[in-house]
């Protein structure tokens, strides 16, 4: 696979998100490895692609990666490309279809543009997503919150109660995410902690789809921070933020 040197920044996350979705997949089918050195050894070759094409192609920009060590230069650079080669590690290794690979880019500490796949769906999303329209995810009755299919998230079990809403567990930020960018969730809300790369990307083309995205007390979420760990988040139909927003914070 190859990209033209004057490839813009939507068109290389495209890139990298479906090139290193086809490198999961082909080690997947046929590396003979499986469970956890899978997913370490899918982690690895992703990432060592990624970051050999971003240094081709955009050298004066910075990385932040799951994968990669963090020196901390990135605090230095407006731009920084944000990524997680392998978000759903652990469905990725037990041979499931939901897990996704974020390739994001922030510039000024904004999730400007992202690219998720989900390699084994054969799905592509980026920030240039057709605006969210109103589509409506159920029979506009039950409202359904996408969560995470092995952690506890008490937030969701407070938002399920107050909404009599069904949960949708599975596997990765990225999944989750674009779960409600396609309108088959109304809700993704996680808390006990994320990363930036694993909900940069996803939040880029969420915002950009006119979806809701805040941390669960209203507030922006902000990247290439010297933290780089974000306790939790909310992305929702617009027309659902108000009221989740006020039971998510009902004391
Ligand atoms: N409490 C927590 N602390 C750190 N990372 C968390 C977390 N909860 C979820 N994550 C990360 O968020 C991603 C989605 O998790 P989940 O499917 O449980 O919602 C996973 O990324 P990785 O697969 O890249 O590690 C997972 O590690
Ligand atoms: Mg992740």
């Amino acid at each position: 696979m190859t990209i033209n040197a004057d490839c813009s920044d939507l068109q290389l996350a495209r890139f990298l998100a479906q090139g290193a979705g086809g490198i999961l997949l082909d080690i997947a089918a046929n590396s003979g490895l499986s469970g956890k050195i899978l997913g370490k050894a899918g982690d690895k070759q992703a990432n060592d692609w990624i970051l050999s094409i971003l240094h081709q192609h955009r050298p004066q920009d910075a990385i932040l990666s799951e994968e990669s060590s963090d020196d901390k230069s990135r605090l230095g650079h407006s731009r920084c490309w944000i990524i997680d080669p392998l978000d759903g590690t652990r469905e990725y290794s037990e041979g499931r279809d939901d897990w996704a690979v974020h390739i994001a880019l922030s510039i000024d500490n904004q999730p400007n543009i992202g690219a998720v796949s989900l390699p084994a769906r054969d799905q592509l999303f980026d920030s240039q997503i057709n605006p969210y329209r109103g589509q409506v995810a159920t029979d506009a009755k039950t409202v359904k919150l996408a969560v995470s299919r092995t952690r506890n998230v008490p937030c969701a079990d407070k938002l399920q109660t107050a909404l009599n809403a069904e949960m949708l567990p599975m596997g990765s930020a990225g999944v989750k995410a674009m779960a409600v960018v396609q309108g088959m969730a109304d809700c993704y809300v996680h808390e006990g902690g994320q990363y930036e790369w694993d909900n940069c990307a996803p939040i880029a083309i969420a915002a950009a789809a006119g979806l809701h995205c805040s941390r669960i007390d209203g507030s922006a979420l902000i990247y290439n921070q010297d933290n780089v760990f974000i306790p939790d988040l909310l992305i929702c139909r617009p027309e659902l933020s108000v009221e989740i927003l006020l039971i998510l914070n009902d004391k």
